[in-house]
């Protein structure tokens, strides 16, 4: 099958980005470095790691494997990873961004967040100050966080004055975060949907879901991501196998009607776990 056509985006600091990308937790070893360099074959340009997910070598060695093949070029890719909570601060996010590019065994991140805002450490924004001496000094090319509140992010912005780039955080049609985008759209920040298929929960057998793919001729899961890009949302599901990937990127040849992108956002009923940013904690 030829390469799937993804289309970009540019963020706030004029980086391209990607309207949906892979999602690679549990992606390890030899297969998961298969995984991902049969996603980049497949069109696949914006991938998500972090270190808490330890396979940023496994990314690194297919991103290193795609453009060695010809497969594409390093630049566009947009290797993303994450500072977890036991490297928050100043100083601990320039070692732990200057690490991750160390075992990613590439000229740059280029895109870093920050994991989990962790509040009750509060160091976040200390964390965000030593991601922009990481952008400085070429380490990173752009800057974004995850899981972060309204509030949160109001915060950043007013006591560095960077807006992030992104904020990757749960959205699926169940939980639909409609405060949150329209605070990300009213500042310039791109939206980035974890777990866009709720895990394969029982989402892909929902009755509309199921219907909406009748209508289309498409599959539940294609209805579910063309779902997060008309949101403006950037999905990233995570699929081990390349028949899969292929399915999950292949949703730019329809467009779902906006009354059923609003009957899919009506499936709203929360999160899927208990992953409160203002009280989970990760580390
Ligand atoms: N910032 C954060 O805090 C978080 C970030 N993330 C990121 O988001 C990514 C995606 O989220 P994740 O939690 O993995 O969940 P997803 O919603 O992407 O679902 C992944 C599951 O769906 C299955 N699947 C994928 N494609 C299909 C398909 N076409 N048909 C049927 N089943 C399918 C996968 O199985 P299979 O592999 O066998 O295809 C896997 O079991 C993560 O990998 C990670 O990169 C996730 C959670 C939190
Ligand atoms: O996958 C991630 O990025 C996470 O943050 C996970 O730890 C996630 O929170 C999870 O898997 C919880 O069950």
């Amino acid at each position: 099958m030829a390469t799937i056509d993804i289309p970009q985006v540019t963020l706030n600091d004029g980086t391209t980005f990607a309207e949906l990308g892979l999602g690679t937790y549990k992606l390890t070893g030899d297969e998961g470095v298969a995984a991902v360099e049969a996603a980049i074959g497949t069109g696949y340009r914006v991938l998500d790691t972090a270190v808490n997910y330890g396979n940023e070598r496994e990314v690194g060695e297919a991103v290193r494997r795609a453009v060695d093949a010809g497969a594409v070029q390093r630049d566009e890719l947009i290797v993303t990873t994450k500072i977890p909570g036991r490297h928050h601060g100043y100083e601990e996010a320039i070692a732990s961004g200057r690490e991750s590019k160390a075992t990613l065994g590439l000229d740059r991140i280029d895109l870093l967040l920050i994991h989990w805002p962790n509040p009750r450490v509060d160091k976040y924004v200390d964390t965000f100050r030593g991601m922009l001496a990481l952008r400085e000094e070429g380490v990173v090319r752009s800057v974004g966080v995850s899981n972060f509140t309204e509030p949160m992010l109001q915060r950043l912005i007013d006591e560095t004055g960077v807006v992030p780039a992104v904020n990757q955080v749960e959205l699926h049609p169940y939980f639909p975060q409609g405060a949150l985008r329209a605070f990300h759209a009213e500042h310039g920040i791109r939206t980035e949907s974890w777990s866009p298929l709720a895990r394969r929960s029982e989402l892909l057998q929902d009755p509309l879901i199921r219907d909406l793919a009748e209508v289309y001729q498409v599959t539940p899961t294609q209805i579910v991501l063309r779902w997060h890009v008309q949101l403006g949302s950037t999905p990233i599901p995570k699929s081990s196998d390349p028949e899969r990937q292929i399915e999950n990127a292949d949703v730019f040849g329809f467009a779902l009607d906006e009354e059923h992108v609003a009957a899919i956002s009506g499936l709203e009923r929360g999160r899927l776990w208990d992953g409160d940013p203002d009280t989970h904690e990760e580390f």
